[in-house]
């Protein structure tokens, strides 16, 4: 850090097992990726090739480069990984993740209908290649999973052989974990909470006001993603509690006027 502060959250440090930011690049130039590890490489711990931006992305291994150099890993979306199946192309997804020389993937099935037991064993063969992170949650706004089958699914994962598991949200932070206008489904995470390591979760959490929950309810060491780059040095000042959103949260200190409504209702 550039000065001394007292009284800050403990954080933890890299190579970390949690507290850790996953930035989501949707399609950076090579010099706008040169630029983010510049400024940002201490405070990001993974990035993810958003969706399926590889297949499309010109320069792939260069940008790719730029990354591990900064000493990021990568992996792409969990889209690409359900457009390679839903295709039959699962080997063909192997072999491209060792083309690209990567050392972690992503398992979901937001987009496609995948048999669980069929999940858990592509999480499997896949996790004795490669880091595995499983997703868990849909994309479509109208299939509502109740907390217990979150629960079961997160589990199974985990089980299987992922890393960590991934609350979905999507770039929009509008599914999933969250209502369609970005409140936190406070009951479901409640309730996950009960039963899966906080640890074990990255919450996909691209809102600042989702941040700013998550932040509040689990410390500065939460695991959170789908951070757009250029918010990543403002969520280590949220984690930090070194802007307005949680400033006194960490320093014990009440707000003295409680007459705001909070910002998300409880389930
Ligand atoms: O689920 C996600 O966060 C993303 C991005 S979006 O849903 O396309 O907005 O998909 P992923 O394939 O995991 O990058």
């Amino acid at each position: 850090m550039n000065y001394d502060l007292k009284n800050l959250p403990e954080r933890t440090t890299k190579p970390r097992q949690y507290g850790f930011t996953m930035a989501m690049d949707k399609g950076l130039s090579i010099r706008e990726a040169e630029d983010f590890v510049s400024m940002c490489a201490d405070h990001v711990d993974i990035v993810k090739l958003g969706w399926a931006t590889s297949f499309v992305t010109p320069r792939l291994k260069d940008k790719l480069k730029v990354f591990k150099e900064a000493g990021l890993p990568t992996y792409f979306g969990g889209t690409l990984f359900e457009a390679f199946v839903i295709r039959d192309q699962f080997d063909d997804y192997r072999r491209l993740l060792d083309k690209f020389d990567m050392s972690f993937a992503e398992v979901s099935d937001g987009s496609i209908d995948l048999d669980h037991d069929k999940k858990c064993d592509y999480i499997a063969k896949l996790s004795e290649q490669v880091t595995v992170l499983s997703e868990v949650g849909s994309k479509d706004a109208d299939k509502i999973i109740p907390p217990y089958m979150w629960i079961d699914l997160m589990q199974k994962e985990l089980d299987a052989g992922a890393w960590k598991v991934i609350g979905e949200a999507r770039e929009g932070g509008n599914v999933g974990l969250f209502r369609s206008t970005g409140e936190v489904r406070s009951g479901l995470v409640q309730e996950i909470l009960t039963k899966i390591p906080f640890e074990k979760i990255i919450w996909e959490a691209p809102q600042k006001a989702q941040q700013v929950w998550f932040i509040k309810l689990l410390g500065a060491n939460v695991n959170l993603g789908n951070i757009a780059p250029e918010e990543v040095i403002p969520l280590e000042t949220i984690r930090l509690g070194l802007r307005g959103d949680t400033f006194l949260h960490f320093l014990g200190i009440e707000k003295k006027n409680t007459n705001t409504a909070p910002p998300f209702e409880i389930d």
